[in-house]
């Protein structure tokens, strides 16, 4: 028994933010933007058909992807952006779907999975039993990430219209975390959020239970029944 959360937001939003405090809190948590790194390793498949298609110039002495470069190209043109998905969403969503599998081995009953692009791509919501959306105002949201990756208010406003509107997102989640303000609000929200999926997984474990129970008193009514008849 195992239920799968997803959490997106829009980018600098604070969806890293938000699942760090969920780990800390011991929730096991697969970041979507960690796997991307490791799919285009040097020589993987992934990183052969970025290079084949994007060519050498979007790679570092060292070999490995200039994530820079890559991602001026990307977030200014929705076609390369298109082909990169193609080449990277496959091999993410099939690394993604190992490690939830490792951590449903190792008994964990929920997994959280944080994905910027959840909304986007789709594929993976038809897996999920809750949806967390972190949210903060356009405004806030545009000086976090100029601050953050020390771009430009144009480079900023780029990348964030690259994914679908925040405000979008926040209508299509189950829960909303509101990030806007300080860090110790969004904790507060996130120790709520923590006892609602501790709420649902217990009820997911006394429903088991419960069926378990059913389906032994069945069969022992069952063969009460053949022992009486015979
Ligand atoms: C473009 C790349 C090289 C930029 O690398 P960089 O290290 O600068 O950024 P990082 O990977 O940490 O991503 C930062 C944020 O950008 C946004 N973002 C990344 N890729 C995309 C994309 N294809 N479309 C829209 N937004 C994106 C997300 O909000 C993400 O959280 C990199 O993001 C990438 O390889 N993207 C394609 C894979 C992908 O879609 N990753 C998102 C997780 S599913
Ligand atoms: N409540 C907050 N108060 C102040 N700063 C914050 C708050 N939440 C996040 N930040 C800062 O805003 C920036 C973006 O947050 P974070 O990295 O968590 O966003 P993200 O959604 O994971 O971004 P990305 O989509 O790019 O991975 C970071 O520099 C972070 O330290």
């Amino acid at each position: 028994m195992m239920f799968l959360v997803g959490l997106t937001g829009g980018i600098a939003s604070g969806k890293s933010t938000v699942s760090s405090m969920l780990r800390e809190l011991g929730c096991p948590v697969i970041d979507a933007d960690v796997v991307a790194r490791q799919v285009v390793e040097p020589n993987s498949s992934a990183y052969c058909r970025i290079v084949q298609h994007f060519g050498q110039e979007v790679l570092l002495e060292n070999g490995e992807i200039d994530r820079q470069k890559l991602g001026q190209i990307i977030f200014t043109s929705a076609e390369k952006r298109r082909l990169l998905n193609s080449i990277t969403h496959p091999e993410i969503h099939k690394a993604m779907l190992k490690h939830i599998l490792l951590y449903f081995l190792r008994g964990y009953h929920y997994i959280i999975l944080d994905v910027p692009l959840l909304f986007e791509t789709r594929r993976l919501t038809r897996f999920l039993n809750h949806t967390v959306v972190v949210y903060c105002d356009p405004t806030t949201q545009l000086s976090r990430l100029m601050q953050r990756d020390s771009l430009t208010q144009q480079q900023a406003e780029q990348r964030i219209a690259a994914q679908m509107p925040l405000n979008e997102k926040r209508g299509l989640a189950n829960h909303v975390i509101e990030n806007s303000g300080s860090r110790e609000d969004t904790l507060r929200q996130v120790l709520r959020l923590h006892s609602k999926l501790e709420d649902s997984m217990e009820f997911l474990v006394v429903r088991g239970l419960a069926v378990a129970l059913a389906l032994g008193l069945g069969g022992l009514l069952l063969y009460t029944v053949k022992l009486l008849g015979s």
